[in-house]
C-alpha cells in the first residue's frame, strides 16, 4: 500500500468552457487553479448525459449522478432513466405499490407532490403526466397536484410554462367522473425541498401548505405566481408557498384515506418530506395534524434506512464502490464538506448509502452551512472546511481524503455573476492552502468537479441585441481533472468521464482497481 496520502477536491459546479460570455470561472482571479492547470498533468472529463447514466447527452450533469459516478467508478442507469423505462414498459403500474396506492384512495384523493419542470435532475413533468393519466384509467376520481416551482434546473422564471402545461393536460382529462387540479405550491428553495437537514423550517412550511392547507390563498397557481412576482420580484425557486382555495376552502388538503406520491426521483431533497409523512417517531417540527395516508416515493431514496417505506421504482443498486474497495485494503478515509454538500461526499459518493462501510476506517465531518442567500456570502464555509481538512491531512491519520467546495454551484444557482466570480475565487484561495498541506505530508492532490454551473451564468442569447438573462442551472460542459504531486501521464480521450476517477484514485493509492470499474485515467 502507498504511504502517500491522496486528497481529492470536488469543486462543485466548476466546468470548462472557452466561451467568455457569462463565464464566472474564466472571469475569476484564480492563480492556484491556473498554476495547477498550467504545470500539472491534466485533462478534461465528461460529467453529463450518458457518461453519468442519464437518458441522453442533452441531460446536464448534477451532483447526484456526478458523485455516484466518481465514487463507484461505473456508469449506472440513474433515476431519470430508470423511471422513464419503468413508465414506458408499464411496469410501474403493475407493482403492488401502485395498485395499493390506487385502492387506498378509492374514497379519497391521490396527491402528487414534486418539482414541476422538465429539468430531469430531480423530476420530469412527463412522469407526472403519465401517473395522472393512469390514475384516471385505474378509477381514481380526485387528483391533486402540489407543485414545487423550479427555476434552478430550468430557466429562472419559467414556472408558468409548466403550470400552464400541466393545467391544460388535466383539463383534457377532467370529466364528470374525474377531477384533477393544483392544490398548493411554492418555490423549491422556500418550501419542502430542503436537504441534509440544512433548514427543516422549509419542510415545515411545505407541510403547512400541502397537508394542512394553511397559507396565503389564491384562486389559481398562475395568480399566486404573478402576484408574488409583482410583490417581491423573486425568481421561481424563491417564491413563497401558496394554497389554492375555492369559496374560501383549500381545494386539496391531505386527509385520512388519501394516497400521496412524491414524484421526484432524486434522493437528497426528497428525504426530509418523506420522513415527515413516513416516520412514526418524527420530531423535527410539530406537524399539527398527521393524516393517515399511504405515502410512496418515485424511488426509494435511501435503501439502508428505508426512506420511504413504499416506492414505485427500484433505485440503482450501486455496488463495488471505491469506499468498499478501499476498506478491504484497510485504507483510512476522510470526507468533509459543509451541510449543503455534506451528503454529496458521503451519501452520493457511496452510492446513495448514508451508512459507513467500515466505521473504524471512515471519518466524516460536516461544517454547518449558513442559512442565507448565498449571493450574499459567496465564500460560504470554504475557509472553515479547509481549516479542518488541512488538520486532517497533516494529522497523518488518513490515506484518502475528499472534500466538496460548494461555491461554484450554490452561488452559480443564484444567477448572480459577480457573486459567483467571488465564489470561484474563494475556492481557489482554499486550494492554495490544501496544496500546501498536501506538500507538507508529501501527498498527492486531485482537483476535479462534478458538473458545470459557474462556467455559464447567462442564457445563450437568441438575438445579438437581446437583454442578458441570468442562467441558474448546471451546464453540459466537461470538467477539469488535475493531478498534482505525482509523476504520471494522463490519457487524453474524448470519452473519459467521472466514472474513470475511482480507478485513478486506486492507482495513486497503489491498490488494484476493482474489475467492474472503468479504466484509470493514468497512462501505464
Ligand atoms: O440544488 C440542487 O438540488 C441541484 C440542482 O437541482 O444541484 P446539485 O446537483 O449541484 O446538488
Ligand atoms: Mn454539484
Ligand atoms: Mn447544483
Amino acid at each position: 500500500m502507498s504511504k502517500r496520502p491522496v486528497v481529492l477536491v470536488v469543486m462543485d459546479g466548476i466546468g470548462i468552457s472557452d466561451n467568455e460570455f457569462g463565464n464566472a470561472v474564466k472571469a475569476a482571479y484564480k492563480p492556484t487553479l491556473d498554476e495547477l492547470w498550467g504545470t500539472c498533468p491534466h485533462t478534461e472529463i465528461k460529467a453529463h448525459g450518458l457518461a453519468v447514466g442519464l437518458p441522453t447527452d442533452g441531460d446536464m450533469g448534477n451532483s447526484e449522478v456526478g458523485h455516484n459516478a466518481l465514487g463507484c467508478g461505473q456508469i449506472y442507469s440513474q433515476g431519470a432513466k430508470l423511471v422513464n423505462e419503468n413508465i414506458e414498459t408499464g411496469e410501474i403500474f403493475n407493482t403492488d405499490t401502485w395498485k395499493d396506492l390506487v385502492a387506498n384512495c378509492k374514497d379519497g384523493k391521490m396527491h402528487f407532490l414534486g418539482l414541476l419542470s422538465d429539468g430531469n435532475v430531480h423530476s420530469h413533468i412527463n412522469h407526472l403526466k403519465a401517473l395522472i393519466k393512469r390514475a384516471k384509467e385505474d378509477g381514481v376520481k380526485e387528483v391533486r397536484i402540489h407543485a414545487l416551482l423550479d427555476g434552478r434546473d430550468v430557466p429562472e422564471t419559467s414556472a408558468l410554462t409548466y403550470v400552464d402545461d400541466i393545467e391544460a393536460y388535466m383539463a383534457d382529462l377532467n370529466d364528470d367522473n374525474f377531477h384533477a387540479c393544483i392544490a398548493s405550491g411554492g418555490g423549491r428553495m422556500t418550501i419542502t425541498m430542503d436537504r441534509y437537514e440544512a433548514n427543516w423550517a422549509m419542510v415545515e412550511q411545505g407541510w403547512h401548505v400541502h397537508v394542512l392547507g394553511e397559507g396565503r390563498e389564491f384562486a389559481s397557481a398562475r395568480e399566486a405566481i404573478e402576484t408574488y412576482r409583482n410583490e417581491t420580484g423573486v425568481v421561481d425557486q424563491d417564491l413563497p408557498g401558496f394554497v389554492i382555495a375555492k369559496d374560501g376552502k383549500p381545494v386539496g388538503t391531505i386527509e385520512d384515506g388519501d394516497s400521496v406520491i412524491l414524484f421526484n426521483f432524486r434522493g437528497d431533497r426528497a428525504q426530509e418530506i418523506s420522513l415527515a409523512f413516513d416516520n412514526e417517531n418524527f420530531d423535527k417540527f410539530d406537524r399539527v395534524r398527521v393524516p393517515n395516508v399511504m405515502y410512496a416515493g418515485m424511488l426509494q431514496y435511501d435503501a439502508d434506512l428505508c426512506i420511504p417505506k413504499n416506492f414505485l421504482t427500484q433505485p440503482p443498486k450501486i455496488k463495488y464502490t471505491l469506499t468498499e474497495e478501499l476498506c478491504k485494503h484497510n485504507i483510512r478515509e476522510y470526507a468533509i464538506s459543509e451541510t449543503q454538500k455534506y451528503g454529496h461526499v458521503t451519501y452520493f459518493w457511496n452510492g446513495n448509502r448514508s451508512e459507513k462501510v467500515n466505521p473504524a476506517l471512515e471519518d466524516y465531518v460536516e461544517i454547518q452551512s449558513d442559512v442565507v442567500p448565498f449571493e450574499q456570502r459567496p465564500w460560504m464555509k470554504a475557509a472553515e472546511i479547509t481549516d479542518v481538512l488541512c488538520a486532517a491531512i497533516e494529522s497523518g491519520n488518513y490515506d484518502f481524503l475528499r472534500t466538496n467546495y460548494p461555491n461554484g454551484d450554490m452561488v452559480g444557482h443564484t444567477g448572480n455573476f459577480e457573486a459567483t466570480v467571488i465564489g470561484v475565487e474563494a475556492v481557489d484561495l482554499q486550494l492554495a492552502r490544501v496544496k500546501k498541506a498536501v506538500d507538507a505530508v508529501n501527498g498527492i492532490l486531485i482537483v476535479t468537479a462534478d458538473h458545470g454551473n459557474a462556467d455559464e451564468m447567462y442564457e445563450k442569447k437568441k438575438k445579438e441585441d437581446a437583454p442578458i438573462k441570468a442562467k441558474t442551472s448546471h451546464t453540459l460542459n466537461k470538467v477539469p481533472f488535475i493531478i498534482y504531486g505525482a509523476d504520471v501521464e494522463l490519457k487524453q480521450d474524448e470519452n473519459l468521464g467521472l466514472s474513470n476517477v475511482a480507478a485513478t484514485v486506486a492507482d495513486l493509492l497503489e491498490v488494484a482497481p476493482n474489475e467492474h470499474w472503468n479504466e484509470s485515467i493514468i497512462k501505464k
